[in-house]
């Protein structure tokens, strides 16, 4: 398979490693300074690149019908009208805001501890992420699937904030420490216990070989999905 990789930073070249591993080329590398390249020499493209400027690499995409996978957070204003134009165009996107398969097995616990613990209205939820200093924005994308997923599933919630806590809000800390892949912590806390489920990434192994699986998965199909298709659990 000939792969677009559009953002060649940490998790370009992550991806790029693994992809050759597994029989595939990559015939573009794009970065900041690489404007006028043919996207159509691709058989699907791999946007992890920055918040500002991933709905302009998935248009593109969409645009000259080159199937593509998003890692990239922080651009999710701009979700629906991506749906929106791959739909006009009968393109096939995947966005995910973590492509591992650890990740997505936890954000599957999330949602059922989240189910058991509507009723138990003693527990106040929190929620932690630590991720590197480089990262470009807060909270992660990962934080807020994980908070959409308790939103859906417990009747107490209705909205995530920032460092705010609040009625109905879920109050997410964001930590920035030097050289850390990413670590999710959700704990349910009454005056007699805590309850806690973490994840923590090792590396970013995990992440870029879950995105070459959904670019390998997603050739050849028109569509909106997500990692919970490609994987199929949830
Ligand atoms: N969904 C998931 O599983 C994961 C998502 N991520 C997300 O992926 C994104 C990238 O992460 P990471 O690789 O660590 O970040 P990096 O900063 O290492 O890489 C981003 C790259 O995008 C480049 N870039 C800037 N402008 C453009 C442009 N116009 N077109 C293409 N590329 C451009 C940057 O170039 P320059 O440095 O020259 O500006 C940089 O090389 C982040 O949003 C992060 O949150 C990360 C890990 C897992
Ligand atoms: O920026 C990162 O590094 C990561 N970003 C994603 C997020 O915002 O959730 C996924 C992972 O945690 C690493």
């Amino acid at each position: 398979m000939n792969i677009a990789l559009l953002g060649y930073g940490k998790m370009g070249k992550t991806i790029e490693q693994i992809a050759i591993k597994r029989g595939h080329n990559i015939v573009l590398a794009v970065d900041k300074d690489d404007k006028d390249y043919d996207i159509t020499k691709a058989d699907v493209a791999i946007d992890f690149s920055i918040p500002d400027v991933a709905f302009n690499n998935i248009s593109n995409c969409l645009n000259n019908n080159v199937p593509v996978i998003s890692g990239t957070t922080g651009w999710l204003d701009k979700y629906n009208d991506a749906v929106n134009l791959c739909k006009e165009k009968s393109g096939a996107f995947i966005y995910a805001s973590n492509y591992s398969l650890g990740v997505n097995i936890f954000f599957e616990l999330n949602k059922t501890l989240a189910k058991m613990m509507s009723a138990l209205k003693q527990y106040n939820v929190t929620m932690e992420e630590i991720h590197h200093t480089q990262k470009l924005d807060a909270p992660s994308g990962t934080a807020i699937s994980l908070a959409d997923g308790i939103i859906s599933e417990h009747d107490g919630f209705d909205n995530w904030k920032l460092d705010e806590s609040g009625v109905n809000t879920i109050p997410i800390t964001a930590k920035r420490i030097e050289n850390v892949p990413g670590t999710h912590t959700v704990n349910y806390e009454s005056e007699v216990d805590t309850i806690s489920i973490e994840h923590v990434a090792h590396n970013r192994q995990g992440f870029a070989l879950g995105a070459v699986i959904a670019a390998e998965w997603i050739v050849n199909k028109t569509g909106i999905f997500t990692m919970n298709d490609v994987l199929n659990i949830g």
